[in-house]
C-alpha cells in the first residue's frame, strides 16, 4: 500500500486537507494524536517529560501542562531537543502501530501520514512521495494567531521552530495551496486524489 507523508507550517491547512482525504477514502495517520496520546496522564511519556522538565509540568488534574511546556520549549532550542528526545522515539512507534492497523483492515487504497515535522525528522525517506499543505507565510501568520489566540511573538516562535513553508515547497511531490477559500483548496484536493487513483489503478 502506497504511503504518502503530508506536511506543512503549523496552521498551513493539514487537518483541513486530511479531513477532505478522509471523505475521499485514505487511510489516515494522525501524528499530532499520536503526539498528545503518549503524554496521556499515567503514561511513560509523561513521567519522563516530568522528569526532565520539573514539577510545572503537571497540571492538578495529572495532565501535562501543554501551554507551560511550549512556552518553555519554542524559545530554547536545547529544551526543544531534550523534549523531542524524549517523544520522536514514543511517537515513531505509535505511528508504525497505525500504519500496521489500517493495512490490516485494507479498506484504503492509500495511506497519509499527516506529519507537522515530516522534513525536520527526515520522515520523507520513509514514504513512497510527500505533499504539502501550502500556506502564504503572512496568511499562515494570521491562522496561527486567530486560531490559537497568540501574541505576534508567539506564532513566530512556533513557525520558526520548523522549516521555512517554502524550503518545504521545494521538497514535495505535491502541492495544495490552502492560502485561499476552503473551496479552492477542496477543488485541488479532488485532482490530485484523482491523479493518484489513476496512478495506483495504473
Ligand atoms: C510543545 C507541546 C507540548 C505544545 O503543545 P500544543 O498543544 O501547544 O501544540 P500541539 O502539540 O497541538 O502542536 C501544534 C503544532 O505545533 C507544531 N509543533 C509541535 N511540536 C513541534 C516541534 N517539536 N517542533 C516544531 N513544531 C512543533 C506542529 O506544527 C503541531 O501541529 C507539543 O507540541 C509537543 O509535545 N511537541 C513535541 C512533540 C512533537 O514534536 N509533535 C509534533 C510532531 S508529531
Ligand atoms: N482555506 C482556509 N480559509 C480560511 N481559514 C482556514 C482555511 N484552511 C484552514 N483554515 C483555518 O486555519 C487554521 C489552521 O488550519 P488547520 O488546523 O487545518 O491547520 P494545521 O496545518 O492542521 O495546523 P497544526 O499543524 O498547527 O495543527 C484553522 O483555524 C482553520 O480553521
Amino acid at each position: 500500500m502506497l504511503h504518502i507523508g503530508l506536511t506543512g507550517g503549523i496552521a498551513s491547512g493539514k487537518s483541513t486537507v486530511v479531513t477532505m482525504l478522509r471523505g475521499l477514502g485514505a487511510g489516515i495517520v494522525d501524528c499530532d494524536v499520536i503526539a498528545h496520546d503518549v503524554v496521556e496522564p499515567g503514561s511513560e511519556g509523561l513521567a519522563a517529560v516530568a522528569a526532565a522538565f520539573g514539577p510545572k509540568t503537571l497540571l492538578p488534574d495529572g495532565s501535562m501542562d501543554r501551554a507551560y511546556i511550549g512556552s518553555v520549549v519554542f524559545g530554547d532550542k536545547a529544551k526543544k531537543a531534550q523534549l523531542e528526545a524524549i517523544l520522536f522515539p514514543l511517537i515513531h512507534a505509535g505511528i508504525d502501530e497505525e500504519i500496521k492497523k489500517i493495512e490490516e483492515n485494507k479498506k484504503n487504497p492509500v495511506i497519509f501520514l499527516d506529519m507537522p515535522l515530516l522534513y525536520e525528522v527526515k520522515y520523507d525517506s520513509y514514504v513512497d512521495e510527500t505533499w504539502l499543505v501550502y500556506v502564504d507565510p503572512v496568511t499562515q501568520l494570521t491562522r496561527l494567531m486567530k486560531r490559537n489566540g497568540y501574541s505576534e511573538s508567539e506564532a513566530l516562535a512556533r513557525i520558526h521552530a520548523q522549516l521555512p513553508i517554502d524550503k518545504k515547497r521545494s521538497l514535495a511531490q505535491v502541492i495544495i495551496d490552502n492560502t485561499g477559500s476552503p473551496e479552492e483548496t477542496q477543488k485541488q484536493v479532488l485532482v490530485a486524489w484523482q491523479a493518484l487513483m489513476d496512478r495506483i489503478k495504473g
